[in-house]
């Protein structure tokens, strides 16, 4: 009988269950059978994550690992420390392999990495076999039905979906798994390119993640956050397949919560357990499985009859908005995490740009600071110090937790861009990516267009106020008591706008506003608000307003060779971007620059710094 020696690579589906790809590698019956999972430095040097997430990924192949030993106790979760396209051609060849399984990945980085692995893999005469299973159909399949074009709103997906066919039904986990094979390493280790390190800030020990294949005792160990120079986790929120389960378990129990759910009834401000599942961060990291997820709800739904919730606001619509979003990243690749070369991205000229890649086209992840102020407010917002103690408390509980409810999500990204600062959704994306437990690149990107009014939503004269919002849902303000504890001995009347209350009620609290909160920061200090929100929003609605009037996007000529400034004529009175110092890459703002050269600028009226003047009076 041939031998079938099979690696199965996890990835982003660190689960036994319902996993199409590792039930078409047992499938084959393998004489050999190694779960690997390959330490990537493309994650660990380039991607920015927080100490929350690296945690919580750590917990996640840790549970998968104790679960596999369960099946086998010869096997777990074998972790290889480097590049997957450096070390698979020497596993293949050291190993013995004839078979690579692994699930799809759709993601940008994810697509380019497979490509390299694979041919990797003929050139060994590998078989490779790719299954969907992040998503609850096949998102390059929705593209297709979808004529090549991203999904841009809820009904193309559906559109699409019902041309693929029914959403699968999820497949169990297996009850056995085979032996593995020898695991002999004796081959030289790439070692990886550690700068830039987008995660050096984090480190407070040095990295010493790559001193080995098989880790420090040569056993395939998972790393530490101690061996990744990582602090502990500031997180109460700990990951793992086991964990997801029971949470998922508990809340079909829920019966009446399952079947009408309706998104935009629950409470941003509820932390404790939170409004909404709580299962995105299990989703990220493929703990749980969507189609499992969705089955489960959408079987209660049926029994539950009249009364019960429906897509988009409910529990199955919001798992359809995943879908969406993935399928709109598959149809448009890396752009769709910018404006830049982005056609279905609207332009608005918002002040913190991106700088780009003139030769790809792609951000280099720095950004251009056109306005001072703008930058610090936008240090303000990402720090949780604006003086609006709302948006404060949702960012800090970002910070310290890595979550935050959907509407929170609404409150802070709309204030960052279309209804207050009036800076670029990709700085905000850029935090999120960096803090959020359940950071997807899919998702974030497209709920940054959505809230920013760059795309999927285009309703930019509803602002959220970082009061009244906050106060709708929690009168009391308990969210802010406890993210933003400098206030929370201020009475109730006054939380949302520490600025209107009377001396002595401060004094009573023991708080005084004072500073800016960053560099200033004194203990019993709040800061007063950094803008008046009323004014900024008005600036910010006439601003949408005269961008979609233009109606540029991202892969406009205009927006990539800079003329897009003469479409803005009056744009020493109105927000626009201010002109940026450039260094060469950004040609379409270089032009910008130049057209306004010499020419005598006139005071600015109600622009951004004008504000900040008005603030420092
Ligand atoms: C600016 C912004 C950035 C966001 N970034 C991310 C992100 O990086 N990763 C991420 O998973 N979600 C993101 N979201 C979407 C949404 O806020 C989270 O999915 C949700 O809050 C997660 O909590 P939950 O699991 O309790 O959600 P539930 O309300 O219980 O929903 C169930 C599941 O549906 C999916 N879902 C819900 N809402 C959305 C949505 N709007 N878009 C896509 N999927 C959704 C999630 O997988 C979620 O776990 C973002 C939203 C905004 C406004």
């Amino acid at each position: 009988m041939a031998k079938t020696r099979v690696i199965y690579w996890f990835r982003t589906d660190l689960r036994l269950h319902d996993s199409p790809a590792l039930k078409a590698a047992l499938d084959l019956n393998p004489t050999a059978f190694w779960p690997i999972f390959t330490w990537d430095p493309h994650y660990v040097y380039r991607a920015r994550g927080g100490l929350n997430r690296w945690q919580f990924l750590l917990d996640c192949q840790n549970d998968l690992s104790k679960s596999i030993s369960k099946l086998n106790p010869k096997l777990k979760l074998f972790v290889l420390r480097e590049a997957p396209q450096s070390l698979f051609p020497k596993l293949f060849k050291a190993w013995e392999v004839t078979h690579l399984v692994f699930e799809k990945d759709t993601g940008s980085y994810g697509r380019e990495r497979d490509q390299v692995v694979m041919e990797a893999a003929k050139k060994a005469g590998v078989v490779v076999i790719v299954k969907s299973g992040r998503t609850l159909w096949d998102s390059d399949e929705i593209v297709k039905k979808n004529g090549g074009e991203p999904t841009m709103s809820m009904a193309a997906l559906r559109a699409a979906g019902g041309k693929v066919g029914k959403i699968p039904r999820p497949i169990p986990a297996p009850k056995h798994l085979p032996d593995p094979g020898g695991m002999a390493v004796d081959f030289e280790q790439d070692q990886p390119e550690t700068a830039p390190d987008l995660n050096a800030s984090r480190r407070t020990e040095k990295d010493t993640g790559y001193r080995s294949i098989a880790g420090p005792s040569g056993d395939f160990a998972i790393e530490t956050m101690e061996e990744l120079g990582f602090p502990s986790a500031t997180t109460p929120h700990r990951g793992g397949e086991s964990i997801a389960l029971e949470r998922l378990d508990k809340i079909i129990q829920d019966t009446k919560y399952t079947a009408t759910f309706e998104k935009p009834n629950t409470s941003p401000a509820q932390f404790d357990p939170p409004a909404t599942t709580f299962l995105s961060p299990f989703l990220h990291f493929g703990a749980l499985s969507v189609r499992e997820f969705y089955w489960r709800v959408q079987d209660v739904v049926d029994a539950y009859g009249k009364g019960a919730s429906s897509p988009p606001t409910s529990l199955t619509g919001q798992l359809l908005f995943r879908d969406m979003y993935f399928a709109a990243q598959a149809a448009l690749g890396p752009v769709f995490h910018q404006t830049a070369n982005n056609p279905s991205c609207r332009f608005i000229p918002w002040h913190l740009p991106s700088k780009t890649d003139p030769s790809t086209g792609i951000v280099t992840g720095e950004y251009h600071v056109d306005s001072d102020t703008a930058e610090t407010w936008f240090q303000r917002w990402k720090h949780g110090v604006t003086g609006f103690p709302w948006i404060d408390a949702l960012m800090r509980q970002l910070k310290q937790d890595g979550w935050m409810h959907h509407l929170g999500r609404h409150s802070v990204a709309c204030f960052l861009t279309r209804g207050g600062c009036y800076i670029d959704w990709e700085r905000g994306a850029e935090v999120f990516e960096e803090w959020l437990l359940d950071h997807e690149p899919a998702c974030n990107a497209g709920n940054w267009q959505w809230l920013s009014c760059t795309a999927f939503f285009a309703q930019f004269f509803r602002c959220y106020s970082p009061v009244a919002f906050g106060k709708k849902w929690d009168k009391e303000g308990d969210l802010i008591r406890k993210f933003v504890p400098e206030l929370k001995d201020l009475d109730a009347k006054y939380i949302y706008e520490p600025w209107k209350a009377p001396l002595p009620d401060l004094k009573k609290a023991g708080i005084r506003l004072k500073g800016n909160g960053l560099d200033d920061k004194e203990d019993g200090t709040y800061p007063k608000p950094m803008f008046d929100f009323n004014e900024r929003r008005q600036i910010c609605i006439d601003a949408m307003k005269k961008a979609y009037d233009v109606g540029l996007h991202g892969a406009d000529k205009q927006v990539l060779d800079g003329s897009w400034r003469e479409l803005f004529p009056d744009s020493d009175t109105s927000e626009v971007r201010g002109e940026l110092d450039i260094d060469g890459e950004d040609g379409g703002d270089k032009k910008g620059r130049e057209s306004h050269a010499g020419e005598k600028r006139a005071k600015p009226k109600n622009t951004i710094a004008a504000a900040f003047k008005k603030q420092k009076k």
